[in-house]
């Protein structure tokens, strides 16, 4: 028997690098979502999810990244019992999916593949309908708990006009307000903001960082990333089923080297001064342009000293950050729809 869902995922823990010598490691965040070797294989051998080791701190807001058909969704409906995986395990709140979907999945809110809801009613009769079919909600408190579900997502000044005058971003909030009908530990979005417009995607993406503030842990795929940059301060990325990397943004950005940047016009001796000094993919991004990714451990003052005793005439010498995006190309070798 495992964990109630109060004392889940205590022993588990994440796993961040090594501190340098000396320095005190950081408290570890107990783990909400915790999967190995998670795989799904569709009839017809399609292997949609492959061998998948997800780690999601509490109270993080966990960005589930990778480009369309990934395996996003599928990790998620595995996540929250709906399908079975072909392999591996799932722990969600300390518990093993599916077998303790009942104990785990009211502290669970989930928005997956858009809301369900009914045109015809109000948002509010929405809400009500939704909160009666659960069986543990009680009578007596379902007017206040739909008020303040409403209000939570600032639907309260339309909420008692039918769903289907609701714009797309509307009735995502709606969704969120049905998931957030009561107290939950950890809320799973499923490209929650897929088909909004620019202030639908701002709306959901305040209620996120609302929530998160409040210690709930929020996942949230995307395929975008634009939003994951904007929310999530944890990212994992997937491509054709596999993850590529996980871990704190500032981690997964810091795993790799800045580039050189050097300003020269002598181009062609300042490349072969690069080469001999190691430094990797150099590129010309304009005529007088170039930069490369220096090998681990070299002193940038000391390859600005080298062009300059070689004559290179250099101009300006710098490094330059890596971007989430070059980041992520890297890992998937596939481009993002930044979202821009
Ligand atoms: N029910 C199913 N039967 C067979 N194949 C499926 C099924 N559902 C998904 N797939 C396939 O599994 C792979 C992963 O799909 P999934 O929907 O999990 O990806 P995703 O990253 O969520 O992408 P999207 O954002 O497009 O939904 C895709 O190749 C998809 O075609």
């Amino acid at each position: 028997m495992s964990a109630r869902p109060a004392e889940a995922g205590k022993a588990a823990v994440t796993t961040t690098a090594a501190p340098a010598p000396g320095v005190p490691r950081a408290p570890l965040a107990p783990l909400v979502i915790e999967t190995e070797g998670l795989t799904k294989r569709y009839p017809g051998d399609r292997l949609a999810v492959d061998g998948l080791d997800l780690r999601v701190p509490e109270g993080s807001v966990f960005g589930f990244l990778g480009p369309n058909g990934s395996g996003k969704t599928t990790t998620i409906r595995m996540l929250l019992g709906l399908i079975t995986p072909s392999a591996g395990r799932a722990r969600v709140l300390g518990g093993e999916m599916p077998g303790a979907g009942r104990r785990v999945l009211p502290h669970v809110g989930a928005l997956i593949e858009g809301p369900a809801l009914y045109g015809f009613l109000s948002g509010r009769d929405n809400l009500r309908r939704l909160d009666a079919a659960d069986p543990t909600a009680s009578r007596a408190d379902r007017e206040r708990r739909v008020s303040e579900a409403l209000d939570r997502v600032g639907l309260a000044p339309a909420a008692d006009r039918r769903a289907r005058t609701y714009s797309l971003g509307m009735k995502q909030r709606l969704g969120l307000a049905a998931a957030l009908l009561r107290p939950r530990r950890l809320l799973v979005l499923d490209e929650p903001t897929n088909g909004l417009d620019p202030q639908g995607m701002r709306e959901i993406r305040v209620l996120v960082r609302a929530l998160a503030a409040e210690g709930t842990t929020v996942f949230l795929s995307s395929h975008l990333l634009d939003e994951i940059e904007q929310v999530c301060d944890h990212v994992a990325v997937m491509a054709a089923g596999r993850l590529r990397a996980q871990g704190p943004v500032t981690e997964l950005l810091a795993a790799r080297a800045a580039r050189v940047v050097v300003t020269t016009g002598d181009t062609e001796e300042a490349t072969s001064v690069l080469g001999a000094h190691g430094v990797a993919d150099v590129r010309q991004d304009g005529s007088d342009r170039l930069s490369g990714e220096p090998p681990a451990g070299l002193d940038p003052a000391a390859l600005n000293a080298a062009l300059v005793g070689a004559g290179v005439r250099v101009r300006a010498f710098g490094t330059e950050a890596i971007t989430l995006e070059e980041r992520f190309v890297e890992l998937t070798g596939e481009g993002f729809d930044g979202g821009r």
